[in-house]
């Protein structure tokens, strides 16, 4: 190819993972970068900060290098700091990855820049997210990071799609967008960041030859409806090599312009990353290689469908079959288990590290898509600088695309944010006997629902009643962070149960169980249409919410499977007297039928039993407190569920 990339010494000799022997052989030995660094840049007043392959022998010694950005957070592209880091080379290759936050990209992107994480006082070139970081909810990278290795693969590490941080942090608190995606009237936020997602993953699939759509887990039908959006809006942008300025080249360009239009697009390569033993069985991948080829049959991206990869029927996938057997013969997909604290796995496939190790090898030596022409790396940036330009408006200029794109996204909305393939979440209450006997003051605060984390003074101290339905208000707002739909458990009790309840009559068995059971339906209607839902209900005890857990059809009650099973619970937890004070309010206010004087038959059927793993969450602090903390604490535990 002719901007492809250089032989990497070794690579090709490396590790097979086509072997099944056992045990396992030791990971690859990491290539420790050959060549000698490049001189530091000269010219260009660059900081040195370590960016760019040239100086990676050097900064990498020294403190956090920190990675240089190409695309800052505030999605503004700059050329001139990287310009110096690349050369009049034109043998170069360009890899760029996609995918939701946390997934590990960075920590993908650091191993195919060589980074070998053993070597005491070695930095990574990207940064990756921190046990703070996790801890928080947040995201890592922002905009898009640059680097460059020594055999001149320029990798390009980008901020999350789907993530609720990035939303809130660009999020002004009239719910706009801080960050200008379109020209014009300032779009909301959601809408920013949707785009947002649209125009990275185009930016990559027009400037890279190989991108990496990187999903946790084996199923994520957001990020491959994101790759089919990106495949729409891709074809009105042109190849990076017709976009160079050199003047001999600019007459014949203008002429190859428009054929060029249709021309590039990266190759994709999906990894499934933090995969857990369940995930590693041939029919899973079997199921999952057909249905990415299903889903991108029609579009450009040819998956599955390159000379290398073998048509694999099922009668040639004995049961008994390795892992390593079917991933090494994929050249599209991509798998790597869930890092286990000591790098080790507890079933027979190799190890996390290793799995790196040979995704990297894979990567680095298949054949991929290569630009038109020849172009040098810095003619490479020039055009890539342009292409970012274009914004998303360029990509929607004809009437066809546009019309197509409206349709593809009426009632199928890129979701915002997204943790997991389709899962439940289920908020109850539980009171806490501790909290009354240390905490007699304790409060809750739990303002209307709100874009934004600003409140006023009179929220933040004051004890201001907002309606009082504050399990709906925190379950709403996960929904709403999530951007999938929430279900209040009331609005499925019968007129009859309504009215016991409202003469301070208890609900017996016989009337909880058919309100469970419809609530089961609903959430199970969801599930089974990859959709994600919120939920709010006081599902007091464990035979109730083994009603609910009956939603993901997979599970079977009474069998114990509640790590894997879909339907999820937070507790949130205050104290009785609180709840009975907030119930007491609602009631007088005539807003709920459900009297104060219910609330202590309530709390005597209440029963969690260890075993069902519950998250308890404290039910005192901000609402977008108790949702990010939901988040954290789930994302582990989702990204194991399989539909
Ligand atoms: N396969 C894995 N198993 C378990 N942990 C992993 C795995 N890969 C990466 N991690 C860890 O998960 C965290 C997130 O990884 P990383 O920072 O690479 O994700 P990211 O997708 O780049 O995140 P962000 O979108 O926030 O930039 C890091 O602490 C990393 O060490
Ligand atoms: O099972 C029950 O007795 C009811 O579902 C109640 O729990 C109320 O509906 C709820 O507490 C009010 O929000």
């Amino acid at each position: 190819m002719a901007a492809g990339a250089p032989p990497l010494a070794g690579v090709g000799d490396r590790g097979s993972s086509s072997s099944s022997s056992h045990p396992p052989p030791p990971p690859p030995p990491k290539i420790l970068l050959a060549k000698p660094p490049l001189p530091p840049p000269s010219s260009s007043g660059a900081d040195d900060d370590g960016g760019g392959g040239g100086g990676a022998g050097r900064s990498r010694q020294a403190t956090q290098p920190g990675s240089l950005s190409l695309v800052s957070d505030a999605w503004e592209v700059h050329t001139d700091k990287i310009l110096p880091y690349l050369t009049e080379n034109n043998d170069f290759m360009v890899i760029g990855v996609i995918g939701p936050t946390g997934v590990g990209k960075s920590t993908i992107m650091n191993e195919l820049y060589g980074y070998d994480g053993s070597s005491p006082g070695m930095l990574p070139p990207f940064a990756t997210q921190t046990e703070e970081i996790k801890a928080m909810a947040k995201h890592c990278t922002a905009g898009i990071d640059i680097r460059i290795s020594n055999e001149r693969v320029i990798l390009l590490d980008t901020q999350p799609v789907f993530s609720p941080s990035v939303l809130i942090d660009m999020m002004k608190p009239d719910g706009s967008s801080a960050i200008p995606i379109l020209s014009g009237d300032p779009l909301s936020a959601d809408l920013a960041h949707e785009l947002m997602g649209i125009q990275l993953g185009v930016f990559l699939a027009s400037v890279c030859n190989i991108l990496l759509v990187v999903s946790e887990g084996i199923n994520d039908l957001s990020m491959w409806d994101l790759i089919l959006t990106v495949d729409l809006l891709k074809h009105n942008i042109p190849d990076p090599s017709f976009l160079t300025s050199s003047t001999t080249q600019d007459k014949e360009n203008k002429n190859d312009n428009q054929s060029g239009i249709e021309d590039y697009i990266a190759d994709l390569c999906f990894v499934h990353a933090r995969l857990r033993e369940q995930d590693f069985s041939p029919s899973k991948l079997m199921v999952l290689k057909r249905v990415l080829e299903k889903h991108f049959k029609s579009s450009s991206f040819s998956i599955g469908s390159s000379g290398a990869t073998p048509q694999v029927s099922d009668s040639s996938v004995p049961s008994s079959m390795k892992i390593e057997d079917l991933s090494s013969n994929q050249q599209d997909i991509y798998l790597l288990p869930l890092r286990t604290p000591d790098n080790s796995t507890n079933f027979e496939y190799r190890t996390c590290p290793s799995m790196l190790g040979m995704l990297r090898d894979q990567i680095l030596s298949r054949p991929s898509r290569s630009f038109s022409k020849n172009l040098t790396e810095r003619d490479w940036l020039r055009s890539s600088a342009k292409i970012w330009d274009m914004k998303p408006e360029a990509m929607l200029k004809d009437s066809e695309t546009r019309n197509k794109f409206s349709r593809n996204h009426q009632g199928r909305a890129i979701k915002p944010s997204r943790v997991v393939a389709a899962a439940a979440v289920v908020f109850f209450l539980v009171y806490s006997q501790e909290q009354i006997e240390t905490n007699h003051q304790a409060h809750l605060w739990l303002p209307q629902i709100s874009r934004t984390d600003q409140v006023s003074d009179q929220d933040q101290f004051g004890y201001r009643d907002h309606g009082s339905q504050w399990l709906r208000t925190v379950a709403a707002l996960l929904a709403e962070t999530l951007g999938c739909s929430f279900i209040e458990a009331d609005d499925y009790h019968s007129q009859a149960n309504k009215a016991k309840m409202s003469k301070g009559i208890p609900l017996t068995d016989g009337d909880r169980i058919p309100w469970l059971e419809a609530l089961r339906d609903a959430v199970r209607e969801r599930l089974d249409h990859g959709e994600d839902v919120a939920v709010s209900c006081s599902a007091l005890q464990q035979k109730y919410r083994e009603i609910l857990r009956e939603g993901d059809c997979s599970f079977r009650s009474g069998s114990g499977s509640y790590s894997s099973c879909r339907v999820k619970f937070v507790c949130l937890e205050a104290s009785a007297e609180v709840i009975a004070d907030r119930i007491r309010r609602r009631s007088m206010e005539g807003e709920h039928f459900m009297p104060a004087s219910l609330l202590q038959s309530q709390l005597d059927l209440l029963q969690i039993d260890e075993a069902e793993g519950i998250t308890v969450v404290d039910a005192t602090v901000r609402p977008n407190a108790i949702v990010h903390d939901t988040i954290a604490r789930f994302r582990e535990q989702l990204a194991s569920t399989v539909c």
